[in-house]
């Protein structure tokens, strides 16, 4: 059964206010569908992300009203750091922690065993006093869980005025998928919590090995779903491989995630807004972040200066069943016809769909419409105008497990007028 996500006007959040407390959202009555009954109000409040969309088409009704919406988001971002065994998660959380960007950091480490050497390694490495490093023993995807939840509480409820951002590191071995959905489905982190994004660290040495490992039926390949999950990619240990191999290991993972923007980099040694303030769940941030062909690839740090080239992965034959599409055409969708879709997509796929995004020219509208899910939640609201001259192209990614992709284009193409 699809969870598609309802969202109050903000009408509905002003009368909520001065009646003394907000309402958790999924209690209200709408039953419209997804975009229709979106696109039909004035701006949207995203209950788990607080996100304010677009107000472009807004008229003010009350000055406290709106300055009560647009304050709502004063929850602290959050960084999931993930990647394979010895990728380099410590290294780059080190490098977080010795560089310059302001900001006070809470660490969740977890450590699968009983000695927690790589919280030793952090907690001696990190420099500024302020920072809060705490452990969790077991994996994260699975047994502690619940755990992450406590820990997360108890660091936003008694140390909220001690920190600025979030990080979390994840065992090599953990699946990205179930922490993810920890902070878009519990109720009490995702009113205080906001996930800024995945970060996947790739060892650029070892990686094709466990990318393409084939696992017994209905086993996971944890490396694979690192990269599928992730907004941010880092190719690591650039150092120890050719030029040839890097590139391969740069198409294998383009084809995997269409979305995340990439960097190689020696040691984790990245920019820190490559990896802090990602807004990967924003919608104001889609445009931007929606790739019109293939996914991004930024090679700042790459020793041997090659270019990175877009959508070359249909060049290119790969087995792996985790992938990604990308449609991007010009057109003006019919509204209804797009709801049914993405809503029977959602309730027919959603276990297999990890990420989508997307920018929509829908008739008659005239604002881009931009969405965002993660499994069967799905997320959306108006975003910028287009402009007078603009052509109107749309542009979706799926990243998922056995993508139809000439279904996922037809289905497309039956909701374009
Ligand atoms: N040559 C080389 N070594 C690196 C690089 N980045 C990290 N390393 C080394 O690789 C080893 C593993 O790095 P970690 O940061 O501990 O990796 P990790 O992902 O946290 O490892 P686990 O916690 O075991 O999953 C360490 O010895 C690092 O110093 C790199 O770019 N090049």
């Amino acid at each position: 059964m699809a969870t598609v996500l309802r969202r109050l006007s903000l009408k509905t959040i002003g009368s909520l206010y001065s009646s003394g407390g907000i309402t958790f959202p999924f209690t209200t009555p709408d039953q419209s569908p997804f975009l229709t009954r979106n696109l039909r109000s004035l701006v949207f409040w995203h209950p788990y992300s607080r996100n304010m969309c677009s107000v472009a088409n807004y008229e003010p009704q009350s000055g406290a009203s709106l300055s009560a919406a647009l304050n709502l988001d004063d929850r602290v971002p959050a960084t999931i750091i993930t990647g394979f065994l010895g990728s380099g998660k410590t290294t780059l959380l080190n490098h977080i922690l010795t560089s310059q960007h302001g900001k006070r950091i809470a660490v969740i480490e977890n450590e699968f065993g009983e000695v927690d050497i790589d919280g030793s390694l952090v907690a001696s490495h990190s420099s500024a006093n302020e920072d809060i490093v705490m452990l969790n023993n077991g994996c994260l995807c699975c047994t502690v869980r619940g755990e992450l939840v406590t820990m997360l509480l108890e660091l936003v409820k008694k140390k909220r005025d001690k920190f600025d951002h979030i990080v979390i590191e994840t065992t090599g071995l953990a699946k990205p998928g179930p922490v993810i959905e920890t902070f878009c489905t519990d109720e009490q982190i995702s009113r205080r919590v906001k996930l800024d994004g995945v970060v996947t660290l790739v060892d650029s040495k070892h990686a094709m090995q466990h990318l393409n490992e084939v696992k017994p039926r209905f086993v996971v390949n944890e490396a694979v779903e690192q990269v599928a999950y992730a907004d941010r990619i880092i190719l690591n240990k650039i150092d120890l491989v050719t030029d040839a191999d890097l590139e391969a290991l740069t198409k294998k993972i383009q084809h995997i995630n269409g979305m995340a923007q990439i960097k190689h980099a020696k040691f984790g040694i990245v920019d820190m807004d490559f990896v802090l303030g990602v807004g990967g769940y924003d919608l104001d941030r889609i445009d931007s972040e929606v790739p019109s062909n293939g996914s991004h690839c930024e090679n700042h740090t790459n020793k041997h200066g090659h270019e990175c080239h877009q959508g070359h992965h249909h060049d290119h034959k790969h087995d792996s069943a985790v992938s990604s599409v990308s449609i991007v055409s010009e057109g003006n969708l019919d509204l209804d016809e797009l709801d049914d879709w993405l809503e029977r997509l959602v309730e027919e796929k959603g276990e297999d769909l990890y990420r989508m995004k997307g920018i929509l020219s829908v008739k008659d509208s005239e604002a881009r419409y931009v969405f965002q899910g993660v499994h069967s939640t799905l997320d959306g609201c108006p975003g910028k105008p287009w402009g007078p001259d603009e052509k109107r192209v749309n542009k979706l990614v799926f990243i998922g497990r056995n993508l139809d992709e000439s279904a996922l284009k037809k289905g497309f193409k039956g909701c374009l007028v």
